[in-house]
C-alpha cells in the first residue's frame, strides 16, 4: 500500500494565477465502494492541466463530478463567485461555463461539419430543424475562428460521419468552444489517434488553454510530458501529488504507484 506523499505545494495559488474552479473534499461512493475520497483540485485560468493515475484511480469520476453527471456524497465544486455546482444539473453546469467532452466522439454523423457547428452555436436550433433546413448559411465570425483553430475549413460541407477519428474529435472540441466554456474537460482525447493527429491535438489544446482552463484525463505519458503545464496524480481515489511533469516524475511515490501497478500486472501475466 502506498501512502500519499505530503506535498506542501499542492493547490497553492501563485499571486498572478486566477482560480476558476475549486474542488473541495469530494468523496464519491458507488453503492458503498468509495471511488474518490476527499479529493481537492484547483483549476487555474489559462492552464493545460493533466489528470493522470493508474486505471481505476478515479480520474473520470472526478470529471463526472465537475460536470454534474455524478453526484458526490460530500464536498463542493465552487465557482469563483461561490456557486456550488454540486446542486446543479448537468445542463445547468454546462451553462455556467463547464464544457465536457467524453472519450468517444459524439458528433451528428449524418450532418455536415458546418451543420454540427451551427447546432453547437445555437442550442435552441435542434438537430431536426437543422435537418429540415439544410441550408449551409454564412459562418459567423466565431464559427470562422473555431473552424480555423480546429483545422476543418476544408471539410465544412462533408458529413461528420465521414471524417477521420481525429477530425471528429476536433469537431467536437470546436462545438464545445462555440459554447465559450471557462473550463474544458476532456477524457483521453488522443486515444486511437495517429501520431500526427496526436501532435495536432497537443498544439490545439495548447492554443485553447491560452484562453481557458483545460483539464485532460490522459494515459499517454509521452503526450502528457510534451504538453502538460500542470499534472495532478490520482491513486485509489485520492490526490497523490501535483506539480510540473518533471516534479511529478521525480516523485518516488508516483514511480512506486506506476511501477507497483506494472509489477502486479506482470505477475498476473506471468501467472497466466
Ligand atoms: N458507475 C459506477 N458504478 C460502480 N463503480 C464505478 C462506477 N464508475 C466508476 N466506478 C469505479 O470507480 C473507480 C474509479 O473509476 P474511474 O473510471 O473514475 O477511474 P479512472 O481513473 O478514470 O480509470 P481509467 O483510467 O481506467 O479510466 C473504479 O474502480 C471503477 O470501477
Amino acid at each position: 500500500m502506498v501512502s500519499p506523499s505530503v506535498n506542501v505545494s499542492i493547490n497553492k495559488q501563485l499571486p498572478n494565477e486566477k482560480i476558476v474552479l475549486t474542488v473541495q473534499d469530494i468523496t464519491v461512493s458507488f453503492s458503498g465502494f468509495v471511488a474518490v475520497r476527499n479529493m481537492n483540485l484547483s483549476l487555474i485560468q489559462r492552464e493545460l492541466h493533466f489528470l493522470i493515475g493508474p486505471n481505476g484511480a478515479g480520474k473520470t469520476t472526478m470529471l463526472d463530478v465537475i460536470c454534474g453527471k455524478t453526484k458526490p456524497v460530500s464536498g463542493q465544486v465552487l465557482l469563483p463567485d461561490g456557486t456550488d455546482l454540486i446542486s446543479k444539473k448537468e445542463h445547468q453546469v454546462a451553462r455556467l461555463g463547464i464544457g465536457r467532452k467524453f472519450q468517444a466522439p459524439s458528433v451528428f454523423g449524418g450532418l455536415t461539419v458546418r451543420e454540427n457547428l451551427e447546432i453547437a452555436q445555437n442550442p435552441n436550433k435542434n438537430v431536426f430543424s437543422t435537418l429540415r433546413k439544410r441550408r449551409g448559411g454564412c459562418l459567423t465570425n466565431e464559427m470562422k475562428e473555431v473552424v480555423e483553430q480546429i483545422g476543418l475549413g476544408h471539410r465544412l460541407n462533408l458529413r461528420a460521419g465521414s471524417l477521420s477519428h481525429g477530425e471528429k474529435q476536433w469537431l467536437e472540441i470546436g462545438m464545445l468552444l462555440l459554447q465559450k466554456p471557462e473550463v474544458l474537460l476532456l477524457d483521453e482525447p488522443v486515444a486511437g489517434m495517429t501520431d500526427e493527429e496526436t501532435n495536432k491535438t497537443g498544439v490545439l489544446l495548447t492554443e485553447i488553454a491560452k484562453e481557458r482552463s483545460v483539464v485532460v484525463v490522459e494515459h499517454d505519458m509521452e503526450f502528457v510530458r510534451q504538453y502538460a503545464q500542470k499534472v495532478t496524480v490520482m491513486h485509489e481515489g485520492t490526490l497523490l501529488t501535483e506539480g510540473t511533469m518533471q516534479e511529478v516524475q521525480q516523485n518516488p511515490v508516483v514511480a512506486e504507484v506506476y511501477l507497483g501497478k506494472r509489477r502486479k500486472n506482470d505477475a498476473v501475466t506471468e501467472g497466466d
